[in-house]
């Protein structure tokens, strides 16, 4: 690349996290998160009701609880663990080339910053890559909607490109298997659970091509041109490529969906009803991975690394591990140089 040409912007950009561990930080974080109308997707008067009425006053009080669990000195580590790989990736980028940002989708930093410092920097193309492997309206849809609600301000639009799923990379598969390796050499277990954020049904309902998701086990135990983009779907297929990768026996590998919010049916088996389900049958040592998170974050380190369990110890079980996420590991970092390297 010549001196004189433009630089490639990459936007690194994840969930978001309350600002503090204070009760109003929480519910500002809550507010803006679930007001995003793919994330609540009802039309705006019944959304403002159920958020600013019922949710953010009442969950409030009892997410900023579980936050304070999860705080450290460096803050929330969804946050500190995207910094800590956009430090890491900068290095390994061609500095002529590259110039690297990093964003959260709800609170700081923002998109809009993020963006506005690649464009001051007059930058050739941005490439966004929202850090969620498996496609999800509320998760890539919604970063590629905020994105363009802010470039479509901007005089001059560079080329920009999303990338919107990354399950089958074969660095992010081995940084996973890395982690799950180092877990398996000091012991042993009867199951290993991949537990996958939630998604309510009628999300998947709306993404389905030609009425391919049925949400039953049949479509998703395919991935297809039809389902490349079922949330549902990418799930079951990142557990099979992972099972296969680390040799895990088909009976000992199950899939189930965490983090349900409200009261309409969410892609199921439910990771609770699959710890009932694994105590019943006296299976006593579980191996959990996240592989929908890739940071640590209040639902893998509280919800599946707490409070599952303890759920899971009181119906009679004796081992519960947690497999950390990817963080700042050298083969995601280097996963994701490779994508960005090979979407420029
Ligand atoms: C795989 C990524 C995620 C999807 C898909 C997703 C969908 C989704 N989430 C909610 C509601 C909540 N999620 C919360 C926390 C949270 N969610 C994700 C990722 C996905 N969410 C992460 C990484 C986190 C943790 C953030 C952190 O600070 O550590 C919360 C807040 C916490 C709480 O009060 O429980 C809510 C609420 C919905 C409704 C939804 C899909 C429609
Ligand atoms: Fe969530
Ligand atoms: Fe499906």
């Amino acid at each position: 690349m010549t001196k004189n040409k433009a630089k490639i912007g990459v936007l690194l950009v994840n969930l978001g996290t309350p600002d503090s561990t204070a009760t109003g930080d929480v519910r500002k974080y809550l507010r803006e998160f679930l007001m995003d109308g793919r994330v609540i997707d009802f039309p705006f008067i019944p959304r403002w009701m159920l958020v600013n009425l019922i949710i953010a006053p009442f969950r409030a009080p009892k997410s900023a609880k579980e936050y304070r669990k999860l705080w450290t000195d460096r803050g929330s580590p969804l946050l500190f663990h995207t910094q800590d790989l956009k430090d890491k990736l900068i290095p390994k980028l061609d500095p002529e080339k590259y110039i690297v940002e990093m964003a959260m989708r709800y609170q700081t930093p923002s998109i809009e910053d993020g963006l506005n410092k690649l464009n001051k920097a007059n930058v050739q193309k941005i490439i966004v890559l929202p850090l969620f492997p498996q496609y999800a309206s509320a998760t890539n849809g919604s970063v590629a909607d905020r994105v363009m609600e802010i470039a479509r301000t901007w005089q001059i639009i560079p080329n920009i490109t999303f990338i919107n799923n990354f399950v089958e990379h074969p660095l992010f598969l081995e940084a996973w298997a890395e982690l799950g390796r180092d877990m398996m050499a000091k012991d042993e277990y009867d199951m290993y659970l991949f537990s996958y954020h939630g998604l309510p049904e009628r999300q998947i309902r709306k993404g389905s091509v030609d009425g391919y998701c049925q949400l039953s086990d049949k479509c998703c135990s395919n991935y297809t041109k039809k389902n490349q983009f079922c949330y549902r779907g990418q799930c079951f297929h990142t557990t099979r490529l992972l099972a296969a990768k680390l040799g895990l026996p088909e009976e000992k590998v199950m899939t189930c969906f965490q983090s349900r919010l409200g009261k309409d049916p969410w892609i199921k088996p439910y990771t609770e009803d699959v710890i009932k389900e694994l105590a019943e049958k006296g299976i006593k040592k579980v191996l959990v991975f996240s592989p929908a998170f890739v940071a640590d974050c209040l639902e893998t380190t509280v919800e599946v690394g707490e409070e599952y369990k303890e759920e899971f110890e009181e119906l009679g079980g004796e081992k519960w591990d947690l497999v950390p996420s990817l963080n700042s590991n050298d083969t995601w970092v280097a996963c994701v140089k490779d994508l960005v390297e090979t979407n420029s």
